[in-house]
């Protein structure tokens, strides 16, 4: 680290840094001394199903935008240009889904977790095999978030790393332990703000220290960092208009369609329709964002052109470079560093804080309630606390390991999320959208997806197969146009050797991980359940089900439909005593007769669900 580049904070900075963690805790304080004070699961878990959309969308956001995008977007964009920025595309499909086929299956069930649905619509092997795994992406995922920020931090302005690591994972267990969901999605809802704010200084600020926007946009063209519409259909290509805007897509509904932590918000919204438009009021937030940190990007590009601060850091890698341009942008206006630190550890805090709530929920619903039916609300609710701080001691210890898994933060946390998200949305696909798998099928299928996604994922790291050249940094600019273009020729010329057999299996581009995974699981999972019996009409839980075929027929007559597509119409919503009690003897899930009640909120998504299109009997 070259001393001359090392920057430093002045003291306005730590006094809002020091201001954002108090905020959050006076937020987490509130909520543990208000409304119910977090006496019940319900209330610490489910946000006592009271939430409304505004303040649920936020938090959405804030789940999956961490650190991570706040430093590891800009930071693609200066090195790759903005391809990345095409993953926008993924978000229409990948927000309406979850609207119009995830939210209304899991929230007509009145679930907790959203594992309980595989009990009900597998069995209790398949809610165990896929709370594990959940908790298992979440853990890594929590580390990679805890340490971005502070790795990041140290490397620029020698802020102490560990002091760093430790003030976020103690004053985010706080807040989540006492305030339960509510203080999390209202702390989400302050931090998104704060989030937004940090990035649109250091946009204006960075582009009025470049000489204005035109001169931004002049440098960022002569870099050739716009880049075209790739509709290159390799799939070994990283970055192109099908591997972000198709590949996306499954990477979003992982997230946004049946991840637990998303899935836990839309269920404390206090209707269906608010749930639905929680998520439709994530999309122009999402995309504000990615724009947010696609234009810093650039911006940084053009700031730097002609040179390239990251060696002189000590450390190669450009995530560390966007906190160096942001000190080296905002250093002389004291107050700002620390409103973009406060945003870098918004963005971290509202995650893991999100991450922490919903490993206690799951711990809680699908690994101790089952074995402790007895357990007296303030235990449980007590052992949910105790879980939140556990899990908040183990994300420190994950917080290293991460920092092994890769150079860019943002490719490591995609991999992530396609490694393992894409086999649990599998799983969900599964059951869902077909009706005639059965457990064994499921397990199996979803063994095989996890198998097949570490072969790919561990290979492609273990190979470097992942990471691409990036384009020539903007040196070449400098030079007369003939030259550069010829150093462009001589580049394209020379026949990069296409990899071949397994080579090319680990060159995946990691963007279809999800999708590749999603349908290994779903491919295994009905050969398997077609081999040992497939799942007959009587025996599905109701409402586990969603109509696909019916969905996509729809413009058949009504008599073909019957025939074509065995399939039961979309459940009502059961209400508190009609939810799924253990039934001893059986050891199955005993569904009363579905009630009626909440037939206007069936009307508007499934007009047709209340005529069956074919009769079937609840086990009664
Ligand atoms: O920021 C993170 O912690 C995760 C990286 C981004 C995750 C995905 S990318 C597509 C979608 N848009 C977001 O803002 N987050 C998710
Ligand atoms: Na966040």
């Amino acid at each position: 680290m070259d001393p001359s580049y090392q920057k430093h904070f002045a003291v306005a900075d730590y006094v809002i840094f020091a201001v954002l963690l108090a905020a959050s805790m006076g937020i987490g304080l509130y909520h543990a001394l208000s409304g119910g004070r977090q006496r019940t699961t319900q209330e610490f878990l489910m946000a006592d199903r009271s939430m409304r959309c505004l303040p649920v969308s936020l938090s959405l956001i804030a789940t999956f935008q961490s650190a991570v995008a706040i430093i590891g977007v800009p930071a693609e964009i200066y090195t790759h240009g903005t391809q990345y920025w095409f993953i926008g595309c993924a978000y229409i499909l990948g927000l309406f889904i979850p609207a119009h086929v995830f939210i209304p299956v899991l929230y007509r069930l009145r679930l907790s977790s959203t594992y309980q649905y595989l009990e009900m619509r597998f069995s209790k092997a398949v809610r165990i095999c896929g709370t594990l795994t959940f908790i298992f992406q979440t853990v890594i995922y929590m580390g990679l978030c805890v340490y971005t920020p502070a790795f990041a931090l140290n490397a620029v302005t020698g802020f102490e790393l560990w002091g760093a690591v430790l003030a976020t994972g103690l004053v985010c267990t706080l807040y989540t332990t006492m305030g339960g969901l509510k203080a999390v999605i209202w702390t989400d809802v302050f931090q998104t703000v704060v989030m937004f704010a940090g990035q649109l200084a250091v946009i204006v600020v960075g582009v009025q220290q470049t000489g204005g926007v035109s001169e931004v946009w002049r440098k960022v063209r002569e870099g050739n960092r716009i880049s075209a519409l790739d509709l290159n259909p390799d799939p070994t290509e990283r970055h192109t208009f099908w591997t972000l805007g198709v590949g996306g897509i499954f990477l979003m509904l992982s997230l946004y369609g049946v991840n637990q932590a998303q899935v836990q918000r839309y269920l404390s919204a206090r209707t269906e329709k608010e749930a639905v438009r929680s998520c439709y009021m994530v999309f122009p937030s999402l995309q504000l964002a990615l724009a947010l940190s696609c234009v810093m990007g650039l911006v940084m590009f053009a700031r730097y052109c002609g040179e390239d601060p990251s060696d002189k850091l000590g450390t190669s890698s450009k995530d560390a470079m966007v906190i160096y341009f942001v000190m080296d942008m905002l250093q002389g206006l004291p107050g700002l560093p620390g409103l973009f630190i406060a945003c870098l550890f918004s963005a971290a805090l509202s995650t893991i804080s999100s991450a922490f709530n919903s490993l206690a929920t799951v711990t809680m619903e699908d690994l101790i309630k089952p074995h402790f039916p007895t357990m007296t609300e303030a235990r449980a609710t007590l052992l949910s606390k105790a879980l939140a701080m556990s899990y908040g001691l183990l994300c420190l210890a994950m917080a290293y390991i991460t920092h092994l898994m890769g150079d860019s933060v943002l490719q490591v946390a995609l991999k992530i999320f396609g490694m393992v998200g894409g086999p649990i949305l599998g799983l969900f696909c599964l059951g869902m959208f077909f009706p005639w798998a059965n457990s064994t099928g499921a397990l199996a299928g979803l063994g095989a997806g996890l198998a097949l996604a570490f072969w790919v994922g561990v290979g492609s790291i273990v190979t470097r197969s992942s990471s691409t050249r990036p384009l020539p940094p903007c040196r070449a600019v400098l030079l007369s146009d003939n030259t550069t273009t010829a150093i462009h020729t001589a580049l394209l010329n020379v026949t990069l050797s296409q990899p071949s057999g397994l080579k090319r299996f680990y060159s995946l581009s990691y963007m279809w991980y999800s999708a590749f995974n999603c349908f290994t699981v779903i491919l295994i999972g009905l050969i398997i359940s077609f081999l040992t019996g497939p799942m007959k009409e009587e025996d599905l839980t109701p409402g586990t089900v969603y109509p696909l075929l019916g969905k996509l027929l729809c413009f058949l007559p009504e008599h073909l439909k019957k025939k074509l597509c065995c399939v039961t119409p979309l459940g009502h919503t059961l209400s508190a005593q009609q939810r799924p009690s253990q039934n001893k003897e059986s050891n199955g899930l005993v569904f009363p007769r579905e009630d009626r009640t909440s037939q206007e909120e069936t009307d508007t998504f499934f007009p047709e669900a209340h005529t069956p299109l074919v009769e079937h009997e609840t086990t009664v």
